[in-house]
């Protein structure tokens, strides 16, 4: 296996703390159901996404509305993407404008050590399963985005406003992680947070997606549930949430023996959009901790270097924080 591969020893994959089913997982069925009894539940739903936005930045949902046999029939488009030979996937290349537009399969770069990652991934085309199923998560998300803007105070629909526009930065991408002879020396994704406003990820059964715990800084691992999604907050929803809701690192960690697909819904504002804290959150005793960005160049500085990491030369939201202290 080629070296590149080897992380530095400080970023290689140590045991992650248990299976334990520690990451919140969080029954959505109040949100479909028209019952009196079950709109009662919805005070409890919020109560719970709020503590998960706030303790983890990920959470699982069960009873999400999306109709499993579309995730199936992208999941399965995946399978047959990636099983074509090299020289075929190489030929169809993505338009680094349109990050909807035709695929490669292609391996990560850290750009800053030259590390690579045990990976390959294609964002999914806007005309084939990933369509359908990319509709069926864009109204989850949708939802997910009204309830952690019921549980910062507002109204409902107060962040919607962002996602309208001629210019959506929405994706798809789909994830491969071959076997790998030395998982413990290497990575799938290395360390890094999502920049948008919410991540909705769909994992297979082999499971891989570690989470950094906020009390001890250990790397938890997400056990796959059957049928469940998991949502993170993104970096997005950190600034608008002037830090109340923070953005969760991740990383994937690879194994020798099975290879594992994941798909990640990427869910983005308007490429219009500027990024800052909601003024409604704001006041003189509690003011805005970064300066506004604007959305659109952030995503295309942090395209066109490479995706994801926490790199010293990527594009992060702390360099829009402002000196408060
Ligand atoms: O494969 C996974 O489970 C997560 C991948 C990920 O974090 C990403 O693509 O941003
Ligand atoms: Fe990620």
């Amino acid at each position: 296996m080629d070296e590149a591969f080897y992380q530095d020893p400080e970023h290689r994959p140590k045991p992650t703390v248990g299976e334990a089913g520690e990451i919140p997982l969080i029954d959505l069925s109040p949100l479909a159901a028209e019952s009196a009894e079950a709109r009662q539940a919805l005070p409890g739903l919020l109560d719970q996404v709020e503590a998960a936005c706030m303790d983890w930045g990920f959470l699982q949902v069960v009873n999400h509305g999306v109709p499993l046999e579309l995730l199936e029939g992208l999941q399965l488009a995946a399978r047959e993407f990636f099983a074509l030979p090299a020289e075929e996937k190489a030929q169809v290349r993505r338009d680094a404008v349109n990050p909807w537009g035709t695929t490669k399969g292609s391996t990560r770069r850290t750009s800053g050590t030259g590390k690579r990652f045990w990976t390959s991934w294609c964002p999914a085309r806007r005309r084939d399963a990933g369509q359908r199923y990319g509709r069926a998560v864009e109204e989850l998300a949708f939802k997910l985005l009204e309830l952690i803007s019921l549980t910062l105070g507002l109204p409902a629909k107060r962040l919607n406003e962002f996602f309208e526009g001629g210019s959506p930065s929405t994706f798809i991408r789909l994830n491969y992680y071959p076997p790998c002879p030395a998982p413990h020396l290497a990575l799938g994704v290395g360390r890094h947070k999502d920049a948008g406003a919410l991540t909705v990820l769909a994992q297979d059964d082999v499971g891989g997606l570690d989470v950094k715990r906020r009390s001890d800084g250990e790397w938890v691992r997400v056990k796959p549930i059957p049928g469940s999604l998991i949502i993170n907050v993104g970096d997005i929803i950190q600034v608008w949430s002037n830090d109340k809701y923070e953005s969760a690192e991740h990383r994937v960690s690879v194994n020798s023996e099975r290879e594992r697909f994941s798909i990640p819904f990427f869910f983005n504002p308007d490429m219009s959009t500027m990024i800052e804290a909601l003024e409604e959150l704001v006041s003189d005793g509690a003011p805005r901790k970064y300066e506004a960005y604007n959305w659109g160049m952030f995503f295309k500085t942090r395209k066109d270097s490479n995706f994801g990491k926490l790199a010293a030369e990527n594009i992060q939201i702390h360099h829009f924080k402002k000196n408060t202290q």
